[in-house]
């Protein structure tokens, strides 16, 4: 584990050895009743029931400088909103210190924060109120407030009627807008549209240069990468690396991969994936069939190169093969096949469909296939994880029999002065020509 105890100027956030237990129950009347029971347990002279506790955050330590970004990656359930909630106040941890200096804006996920009755300019003042502004200041603040949240007449009705893109656009404007010292995003960026988010992503590129501390929860490897200048990796409450952006991804990335890769993983309704099928190729997967499964199935699949060598890694430019082995149950007179290229952290990248390459496969009888598709690579150095699906089309309309969110994946090296990010535009500039005028 790296750390950063490098830092020279004094920290705006320090954060040492804190720990965050829940208690657990079976349901929520047991929060008020268990005690209740115990205490008489106890009268009886029985031993009361114990409590199970719950460890989201277990011993975790970093520093985060004046202006810098730090991304906090992980899993779902790995502690990260539980971090922030500690950071801004509005949990306590079991164990440990944390010191927070300047002014702290966040924007924390849904539900937290704003009151659901209030309007949203009440709410805004409400904010800034909190934070520490004045109404006067407020005043001034509320026309830039609402112009870049950008909802119109809805910033008078109550926030519990807005939809959860309106929502973040008032949350992330009143945050950006207190002038604090240190911003926190969760990531409910995600959930306003493409043009919101990249508006975002603009101010936050500005509050960088204006010296603000950012602290950014995220999934996107890419935006680590490309906003932060120091990653957080947690893993089920623990810290498993503070560093460079680089190393953390790779290693969230790995793990992703060999947790995915791992026995049964699927959360997809008819899918259970077992053990690498072939052992020398370990790209190849077998999927244990379903009983009562649908008219066909994805049974194996794995990455091959050009020669039809099972392989990982490849070079821009390469050409992979995914081999598929597909398992018919009932006749398909349509079938269509799909494939997709992903990212790690399970965002889209590419998707084909026969149905939209107009390829009318023929007509599959019961039994067993395979077939494959051959994809030439045209993207940056990364991990790519490649999805299938199978199905069929009746009256136009595409049916899914079965899905294979991860088939596998591949490591595309990278090329020096690719740039980063997912695509590989080979871009050329030519130079500012000075104008006349
Ligand atoms: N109030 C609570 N009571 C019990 N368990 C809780 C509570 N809050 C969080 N947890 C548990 O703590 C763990 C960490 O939750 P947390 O929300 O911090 O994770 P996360 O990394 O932000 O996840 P996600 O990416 O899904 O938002 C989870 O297993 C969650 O169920």
């Amino acid at each position: 584990m790296t750390s950063s105890s490098d830092i020279a100027v004094p920290p705006v956030v320090s954060v040492r050895g804190i720990s965050k237990t829940f208690r657990i129950f079976d349901a929520p009347a047991h929060r008020l009743l268990l005690p209740l029971l115990n205490r008489i347990r106890r009268v009886f002279g029985i031993a009361p029931r114990p409590v199970r506790v719950f460890r989201a955050l277990d011993n975790v330590s970093f520093e985060i400088a004046p202006g810098e970004t730090v991304g906090i990656i992980g899993r779902n359930g790995s502690g990260k909103s539980t971090l922030l909630q500690i950071l801004v106040g509005t949990l306590q941890p079991n164990e440990g210190e944390v010191m927070v200096k300047g002014r702290v804006s966040a924007l924390l996920e849904l539900g937290a924060g704003f009151n659901p009755e209030f309007s949203g300019r009440d709410n805004a003042y409400l904010a800034g109120a909190i934070i520490g502004l004045s109404r006067a200041e407020m005043d001034s603040l509320l026309p830039q407030i609402e112009k870049f949240a950008d909802i119109g007449e809805f910033i008078e009705q109550p926030v519990k009627t807005y939809s959860s893109g309106m929502y973040v656009r008032l949350a992330f404007s009143v945050a950006i807008h207190v002038s604090p010292d240190i911003l926190v995003v969760d990531e409910a960026l995600a959930v306003g549209d493409t043009a919101f988010q990249t508006k975002c992503l603009t101010r936050i590129r500005r509050m960088q240069s204006e010296g603000v501390s950012i602290i950014l929860v995220t999934h996107s490897t890419n935006t680590l990468l490309e906003y932060c200048d120091r990653g957080i990796y947690l893993r089920r409450g623990e810290m498993v690396l503070d560093g460079a952006c680089r190393d953390v991804v790779k290693r969230y990335a790995d793990d992703l991969v060999d947790e995915e890769g791992g026995a049964v993983i699927y959360a997809d309704d008819s899918i259970t994936v077992a053990e690498p099928a072939d052992e020398d190729h370990p790209q190849s997967r077998a999927i244990a069939l379903n009983a009562d499964g649908p008219a066909s199935e994805i049974v194996e699949a794995s990455i091959l190169d050009s020669n039809g060598q099972g392989r990982t890694t490849f070079s821009n430019g390469d050409q992979i093969v995914v081999r598929v082995g597909i398992r018919v149950h009932r006749r398909i007179e349509a079938p269509c096949f799909g494939v997709q290229i992903k990212s790690v952290d399970d965002i889209a990248l590419w998707a084909g469909t026969t149905q939209n390459m107009s390829l009318t496969p023929k007509a599959l009888e019961p039994g067993k296939y395979e077939f494959s598709w051959r994809l030439k690579l045209d993207m940056t150095g990364n991990r790519y994880v490649i999805a299938l699906g199978i199905g069929d089309i009746d009256s136009g309309e595409y049916h899914r029999h079965s899905r294979v969110p991860y088939a596998g994946h591949i490591d595309v090296l990278p090329e020096p002065h690719s740039g980063h990010g997912w695509l590989a535009p080979k871009p050329q500039f030519s130079d500012p020509k000075r104008l006349a005028r």
